[in-house]
């Protein structure tokens, strides 16, 4: 029976001895590679803290002790010790476990994530709730040097220092967000990491001031302001945190000892160890690559085995559009918020290097950056996933909406984003942004019209934001030059009926002229019109189309719940109330990991589920009428 065999909790873990807790990463490192390219997920992460995972639960009290991960994306070898190593090939799969850290998943998951930056906050919350309730146990956050380019982090890490309350933070720290770290954190940590003079240094004065009796307290306190010069930590000691480290995050022993001695002490400290990220995978360790991995691929290459036949991504598309209106276009610069693989703005930063910017997981921070530029005649585009935008709503109202600057937001993934889950859904965009007077809100239908509305974007002097999904382009796309800004406010009705109009959104354009073509052969005509504005919308059209029609289905990615249908139906009921106008989106409730595809089934965002809500609108007017 293997080790790992033998671990169906962390209690099991802690009674192995030093020398089986150094054998097990090779183990754990076997399993997670073996499944991760049957199911696909975040594989670097994880390879690189399995040693720190293996010495977190054999020195805390787990699940007594509370481990909070930030992101999450990391918590592969933790799930493996955590009594879910069997289940692991469900990771990631619709009723399978999830790829990130879910509290309703196991009691040791003690916070769930996959926003970045949580942790510490999260942590110090758990810690001061413990005593209030008086009770006994230690706290951990584990947090990334990319996720210390976060606002929050600093946040949290202000008041747990103050608060001089009993917690742990772990700094795991492999010199890598998704792609290599940026920012001035970065360049300090990576100093101290460069500098073990620092450490031997300060390891020298306290065995002198130790062996030096009376004299040792007045070594002390010279060793209290050498610290100033010499710890390698000091700005986390400034903060009110005992500083250890760095630490070798693959030495088990020492890591085990080190979280045994950390955890006995109080007040706030922080470990700061450094990882390698992707540690062990057969292609070599190189972060960035093996940052995440689609499913079905090669364990030993990493290269996917079944390569799909389908266009382009909505991103791809994007950031090869960009690039060219950047060399059209001089005033147009990039933004990415530590994003530049995943939002394809790293083709823009090849070409124009002095225009593109990544300013580190900070969205908030971004959209603000962008607003400065935007005051100076500069066009930015802010390119951020729908679900990471959420953080920086204050500054697109404040900074940007109110002073009506031109500022463009390209929100990738907005929509259903398949197996990441709950916490990386694309669906409230269209609902916060339709809330912010001035801004202009738009979805193209394809890849062409990406790029059109990228033109009208930059050409558009306020602000101004386009949503697009995490899936491929139906059709090719042709160079930017070649394709014109889309005139600003219009809509595109692209098939006439006399029975219902149906005002498709974004991705629902494609499925709706299938639906469409359906209920024509069941002898029902509709109208399918392309809503690429959805504000402002298409005076004339909608004006045209309430003279026609009696019912509207307003169909579209994203929430119900004050989207585009509760918009139009309010406009529609003061331009014509007799017009029933009906929203057709995605539920209000947590949709979970699933293939994009069922998801949007079940939400009956395909177009059968489309075709029935239409039927169903034209049967009960029917029988109204
Ligand atoms: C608010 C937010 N923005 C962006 C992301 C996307 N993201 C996921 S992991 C990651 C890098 C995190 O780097 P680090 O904290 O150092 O963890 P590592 O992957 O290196 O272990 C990013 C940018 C996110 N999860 N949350
Ligand atoms: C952990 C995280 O937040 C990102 O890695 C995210 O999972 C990327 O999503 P995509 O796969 O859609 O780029
Ligand atoms: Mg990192």
């Amino acid at each position: 029976m293997s080790l790992l065999d033998r671990i169906d909790s962390p209690a099991d873990l802690r009674r192995l001895t030093r020398e089986e807790l150094r054998a097990l990463p090779a183990e754990m490192r076997e399993r997670l590679i073996a499944v991760c390219s049957q199911t696909g997920g975040h594989i670097g992460a994880g390879l690189g803290v399995v040693e720190l995972t293996i010495a977190l639960h054999a020195a805390f009290d787990t699940p007594r002790d509370q481990l909070v991960w930030d992101v999450g994306h990391q918590g592969y070898p933790h799930k493996l010790l955590t009594g879910r190593n069997t289940r692991m090939e469900t990771l990631r799969q619709e009723s399978g476990i999830s790829g990130f850290l879910k509290r309703s998943e196991s009691e040791y998951d003690t916070f769930g994530a996959g926003h970045a930056a949580t942790s510490i906050s999260a942590a110090l919350g758990i810690a001061a709730a413990r005593d209030l309730n008086g009770e006994s146990f230690k706290v951990a956050a584990i947090i990334g040097d990319g996720a210390l380019s976060c606002g929050l982090a600093y946040e949290g890490l202000n008041n747990a220092g103050h608060s001089e309350r009993d917690v742990v933070v772990v700094l795991n720290d492999n010199e890598m967000s998704i792609a290599p770290n940026v920012g001035a954190m970065h360049k300090y940590l990576t100093s101290i990491q460069r500098n073990p003079l620092y450490n031997r240094v300060r390891r020298k004065l306290g065995e002198i001031a130790d062996n030096a009796g009376v004299a040792g307290t007045l070594l002390r306190r010279w060793e209290e302001s050498a610290k100033a010069f010499f710890t390698p930590g000091v700005l986390f000691e400034e903060l009110g945190f005992r500083y250890f480290g760095p630490i070798d995050g693959h030495d088990v022993d020492l890591l085990v000892d080190t979280f045994t001695a950390v955890r006995e002490m109080t007040g706030p400290r922080l470990v700061h160890v450094v990882t390698q990220k992707g540690k062990g995978f057969p292609a070599g360790e190189h972060g960035e690559k093996w940052h995440a991995l689609p499913a079905g691929h090669d364990p030993a290459t990493g290269k996917q085995i079944a390569v799909s036949s389908a266009g382009p991504t909505y991103t791809k598309v994007f950031g090869r559009g960009l690039t060219e209106l950047g060399a059209i276009d001089p005033r147009v610069v990039a933004i990415t918020a530590a994003m530049p693989s995943g939002t394809g703005t790293e083709e823009f930063a090849k070409a124009h290097p002095q225009r593109f910017f990544d300013v580190g997981i900070a969205e908030g921070h971004a959209v603000t950056f962008a607003a400065g530029l935007a005051t100076r005649g500069v066009r930015p585009v802010v390119a951020i996933y729908s679900t990471f935008l959420q953080r920086a709503y204050d500054n697109v109202i404040h900074d940007v909406a109110i002073q009506k600057l031109p500022v463009v937001l390209a929100m990738d993934r907005a929509g259903l984003v398949g197996e990441d889950g709950e916490t990386h859904m694309g669906l409230y965009d269209i609902a916060y942004m339709l809330a912010v007077p001035g801004m202009t809100v738009t979805a193209p239908c394809d890849g062409r019209e990406l790029l059109a509305l990228l033109r009208s974007a930059t050409l558009h002097d306020g602000p101004f934001c386009v949503r697009y999904p995490r899936a491929t382009v139906p059709d090719a796309v042709p160079p930017t030059a070649q394709i014109d800004a889309t005139p600003y406010g219009t809509w595109d009705v692209l098939r006439r009926g006399k029975e219902v109009a149906v005002l498709a959104v974004g991705t629902m354009v494609q499925p709706a002229l299938a639906a469409a073509d359906t209920l024509a052969s069941e002898g029902l005509d509709v109208t399918v019109v392309n809503c690429r504005f959805l504000k402002p919308y298409d005076e004339v059209t909608l004006a045209a189309l309430l003279a026609e029609h009696r019912q509207l289905l307003v169909v579209e990615e994203g929430t119900v719940v004050n989207g585009f249908g509760a918009y139009m139906a309010n406009v529609v009921a003061q331009l014509e109330p007799t017009v029933r106008v009906v929203a057709h989106g995605v539920p209000d409730r947590i949709i979970v990991a699933a293939p994009r595809a069922r998801q949007l089934a079940r939400c009956g965002l395909d177009a059968a589920g489309i075709a029935e809500r239409v039927r169903a609108l034209h049967e009960s007017e029917a029988v109204a009428g």
